[in-house]
């Protein structure tokens, strides 16, 4: 695990945008189109809004949620929504977001659709994903019923996540397609969140499942 470590969010939101916007702009000189993950949450927000106006041929970019909590995209709490107001927008409207959501299905139902959906767009240029101060990441919450098969590494891409205390179900990415990812970011604030990280590595991630993909993440932490 590499960590960075910045003074404030605003100096995290920065760097990590124009880490982010630099590997997309090297994955586009090799391939056609690039893909980018990201996460919903409330720790992106400012790095979407420095990352959206950053110059690179946002046409060629798919845009793809980390998780999705079972709402339309005009819901409040739909991570597509979050992703659609904050990060397609200026340079970056003309980027291409895959949703992980399909109306009137239930997650258990459209699971295999929407792996059979991102399956050609495989593998991720660039992964950004956050954390809780519970060590989930994504979907791939702590003692999840499914959390198992969503950390095996023949786990089908996309799952459904039914969380106890949640306020919808969710569907999530395998941990195997988001550490297969080229590049792969974890973004958190605070203290709490710093001492959950310290605590997640080395851990089963049955218990910490962000432990799962932290060989091979960088760790971007501001106060
Ligand atoms: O849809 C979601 O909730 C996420 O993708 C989730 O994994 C998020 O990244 C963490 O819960 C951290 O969220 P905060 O940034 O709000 O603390």
């Amino acid at each position: 695990m590499n960590f960075q470590e910045y003074p404030d969010a605003e100096f995290m939101a920065m760097g990590l945008a124009d880490v982010i916007a630099t590997q997309l702009n090297a994955a586009l000189r090799q391939r056609d189109r690039a893909l980018l993950v990201v996460p919903g949450g409330s720790t992106p927000g400012p790095v979407f809004d420095t990352l959206c106006g950053a110059r690179l041929e946002w046409e060629r970019v798919d845009i793809l949620p980390s998780d999705e909590r079972w709402r339309p995209q005009a819901h409040i709490r739909s991570n597509a929504g979050l992703i659609a107001q904050r990060l397609i927008c200026e340079r970056a409207a003309v980027a291409n977001l895959l949703p992980l959501y399909i109306a009137d299905e239930t997650p258990e139902d459209a699971a295999p659709r929407l792996s059979e959906a991102i399956a050609p767009r495989l593998p991720i240029d660039v992964a950004l994903v956050g954390m809780g101060a519970d060590m989930h990441t994504a979907s791939l919450f702590p003692r999840a019923p499914g959390l198992e098969a969503a950390l095996a590494h023949d786990a089908p891409l996309v799952l459904p996540m039914r969380i106890e205390g949640e306020p919808e179900p969710r569907v999530t990415l395998a941990a195997h397609v988001l550490k297969s990812a080229m590049h792969l970011h974890v973004v958190i604030t605070g203290a709490d969140k710093r001492e959950a990280l310290e605590r997640a590595e080395g851990q089963d991630a049955l218990i910490a499942p962000i432990a799962a993909l932290l060989d091979d993440a960088t760790v971007h932490w501001a106060p």
